[in-house]
């Protein structure tokens, strides 16, 4: 790939994909080491001593997994029998060959940072499938309940905000429905403040009511295309034949708080009719410790419909039926869970690509998408978009994510060395936000 720039790596001393590999990665895996330990009753009562010895068994390669990583290893090709084993160990022999020295090896903090924190989170999940019966075990399903239930009163904050909104809906004026729009895309925005991976697996839930703060965060959204979301997804609504329907697709991103806003975005988007349909992808695996799996999915609609809180449960009771009649549709493929960059996947996931190539907008959620949408480079501050995006143009798209990674385009000359003055933490924190749309004007 001659021309690109260099991916983020390791090497860099100091940097955030250095310190992640050198603090925030092991301090995960001591975590799920703990979790694993704390569930050793669990296992018990439910397979008895089969469960105590596969527990047993998934922590020793854990324990093995951290030390590779902290004497910096090389990388290994996976041994257990998957659906995407051998595309990882092709990956894998990949990445070997992009190093010049004959005998290099791909290792923890020489190769790109996208490719080993990815490798982490599979040989986690190789680690657990290896040890039946236990081989179904979320290790991060605990932290992501738990993110849910800390965020209780903004929940119902969102829960309530939407069922009044939907008693006018019909009523409001064009320019009306286009403020509520911003307002959805902005609590969809913050909500990924809140996943877990970035303060290592601990808690980090929303516990101020994100509506009324929306107004002063707006000086943190360092690239705002909502007006080019409005006018494309309005003029669908506009043009469209009675029958005929507009998809707007979303790559989902954490669970717990930030897919609650998730779907009180998908919800707003029916119920304005700026859309007919919502495909929405999650991961097949447990994944950077909050993001979303299907039983995440299904655990948090459950939840909202079992609510004592009348809107909470009225949220969970429409978003049920909206999946039942099939205007939701929940969908997952192994390509999301690979560490391959967005601009691969009409090679290795074609099937995918060409189904994203049928919506009518498509919005990735959150920091790891847009590393993998950029290649997680070193670009230029000022680069377009488009061009980061190196080809992958499936359908009109937009990121919708804060900043938690020391990669950002498209930025006006000189926004990024103002941001560098003030803020030195600017692209780490999450403090920071963008809506950064690519498609036809
Ligand atoms: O849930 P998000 O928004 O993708 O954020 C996850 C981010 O956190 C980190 O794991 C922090 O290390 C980044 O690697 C990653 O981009
Ligand atoms: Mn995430």
């Amino acid at each position: 790939m001659a021309g690109l720039p260099d991916s983020l790596s390791g090497q860099d001393v100091g940097s955030f994909a250095y310190l992640t590999i050198k603090d925030r990665i092991p301090q995960i895996l001591t975590k799920v080491i703990d979790t694993l330990h704390r569930h050793k009753s669990e296992f018990f009562e439910k397979h008895g001593e089969k469960g105590m010895e596969a527990e047993k068994k998934a922590i020793s390669l854990l324990s093995k997994l951290r030390n590779e990583l902290q004497t910096d290893k090389p990388i290994v090709p996976l041994v257990e029998k998957f659906v995407d084993t051998d595309i990882w160990n092709q990956y894998l022999e990949y990445q070997q060959s992009l190093l010049n020295e004959s005998d290099g090896k791909p290792r923890w903090f020489l190769s790109p940072w996208l490719f080993v924190e990815c490798y982490m989170y599979r040989r986690i999940h190789e680690a657990i499938i290896q040890s039946p019966p236990i081989d179904d075990f979320d290790v991060f399903k605990e932290s992501k309940d738990q993110n849910f239930f800390e965020s209780q009163q903004s929940i119902i904050a969102l829960c309530t905000y939407l069922q009044e909104l939907m008693k006018t809906i019909e009523d409001l004026e064009d320019n009306q429905l286009k403020d509520e729009f911003f307002k959805v895309l902005q609590i969809s925005l913050w909500g990924n403040k809140c996943d877990l991976s970035l303060s290592g697996g601990d808690t980090s839930s929303q516990k101020t009511n994100i509506i009324s703060s929306l107004e002063d965060l707006k000086p943190f959204i360092l690239v705002n295309d909502m007006e080019r979301l409005w006018s494309l997804l309005s003029n669908c609504k506009k043009t469209r034949e009675r029958a005929s329907i507009t998809r707007v697709d979303i790559i989902l991103d954490n669970s717990g708080f930030e897919l609650i806003t998730d779907l009180v975005l998908a919800d707003f988007l029916l119920s304005s009719k700026l859309a007919t349909e919502i495909h929405f992808y999650g991961k097949t695996i447990p994944w950077f410790v909050s993001d979303t799996t299907i039983h995440d999915f299904n655990w948090l609609i459950k939840q909202l419909k079992h609510s004592n809180h009348k809107w909470m449960s009225k949220c969970g009771v429409n978003w049920e039926n909206h999946i039942k009649m099939g205007r939701w549709v929940y969908l997952d493929h192994m390509f999301w869970t690979l560490p391959h960059e967005f601009s691969a996947m009409s090679q290795v996931a074609p099937d995918l690509h060409a189904e994203l190539q049928k919506a009518h907008l498509i919005l990735f959620k959150g920091d790891l998408n847009y590393r993998k949408l950029t290649g997680d480079r070193k670009w230029e501050f000022t680069i377009p978009f488009h061009q980061a995006l190196n080809g992958f143009h499936p359908a009109p798209l937009c990121s919708i994510r804060t900043l938690k990674a020391e990669v950002q385009v498209g930025l006006q000359p000189g926004q990024a060395e103002q941001l560098s003055a003030s803020d030195p933490s600017w692209m780490t924190s999450g403090k920071y936000g963008i809506f950064q749309f690519d498609g036809p004007l």
